[in-house]
């Protein structure tokens, strides 16, 4: 029926309401993940959840093993991520409180590893529709029906920071037609498709960035601030939409997610490193036909 995982972001470091808690550490070829993943259960369904930036906020933007939080989710049977982050708003009308559902972004990050491919195995995946369609769909019903400020779509721009931007960046994003503002969704979103997996940013709006007349640039203390109530609103969408994302679940992804790698890999069998495959054997197992222990 498939599992579904949280990645939490700044402000969210664990999952109220789950109920049969674990904690469990997760071996990766990537090497670790940002924290002990949480496994629980949401009434009928199984919730693996892992802080982006671990418990206490340790690690840095640049600093996130993104491969290897992916790989421990795939290696979790994770087949649904929702990715709850803090985002600075390009738009007027994207407020402090609201929420986002990212369909498109725009990766300006610049000192991460993008892929699980590499020489000895080359794959291409598109991310031409980068974030999954159904889950972005079920979310907006629950959001709905809890009443929260939504946007169903927006371009979410991936800085590296971990300094925030210059307002002339801030302006510049802006005339690129981005929305949103965030540090962390990719490679996430990257790696997350080539291991298969359904993802979904949910950007939780915190503040205005620095281009906004007559608005303080944003600093740390008024993000946080702003997030401690988004973090309330965000386990109650994660509660209302998991039982609607999970129990109607088909076998296969309408939209495709589930089968990304399908046409990919372009490296000839003979020609394949079988290192790499080996490392690859729960990201892309199902297409090399070495499926994880
Ligand atoms: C604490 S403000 C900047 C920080 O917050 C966002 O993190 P996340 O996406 O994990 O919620 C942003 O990307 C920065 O990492
Ligand atoms: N303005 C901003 N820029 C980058 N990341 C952010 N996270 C929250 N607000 C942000």
């Amino acid at each position: 029926m498939g599992v579904l995982g949280i990645i939490g972001g700044s402000g969210l470091y664990d999952m109220d309401r789950l109920s049969d808690v674990r904690a469990v550490d997760v071996e990766s070829p990537f090497g670790a993940p940002s924290d002990k993943i949480v496994r629980g259960r949401l009434g009928d369904l199984e919730l693996a959840f892992l802080p982006r930036h671990g418990v206490g906020h340790r690690l840095s933007p640049t600093g996130i093993n993104y491969r290897a939080n992916i790989d421990c989710l795939k290696r979790l049977g994770v087949t649904d991520i929702l990715s709850l982050s803090a985002c600075g708003s390009l738009q007027e009308d994207m407020a402090p409180g609201d929420f986002v559902l990212v369909d498109q972004f725009i990766d300006r990050s610049r000192a991460r590893p993008l892929s699980f491919f590499e020489n000895g195995l080359v794959a291409h995946v598109s991310m031409a529709e980068p974030t999954c369609s159904r889950l972005r769909q079920k979310v907006a019903v629950a959001a709905k029906a809890l009443g929260i400020p939504l946007h169903e779509k927006g371009t979410y721009l991936v800085m590296e920071g971990p300094q925030f931007s210059t307002r002339a960046e801030s302006h510049l994003y802006r005339q690129w037609g981005a929305d949103l503002i965030g540090m962390t969704n990719m490679p996430e979103a990257r790696l997350a498709r080539e291991a298969e997996i359904c993802y979904l940013t949910v950007g939780m709006v915190t503040d205005y960035d620095c281009w906004r007349e007559g608005e303080a640039h944003v600093d740390v203390s008024a993000v946080l601030e702003i997030l401690v109530n988004n973090a309330k609103t965000a386990q109650k969408l994660v509660a209302d939409a998991a039982p609607l994302i999970m129990e109607e679940r088909s076998e296969t992804c309408e939209a495709g997610c589930d089968r990304a790698l399908e046409m990919a890999i372009v490296t000839h069998p003979d020609k394949r490193d079988a290192a790499l495959m080996d490392r690859l054997d729960a990201v892309a197992g199902r297409v090399l036909g070495r499926a994880a222990q």
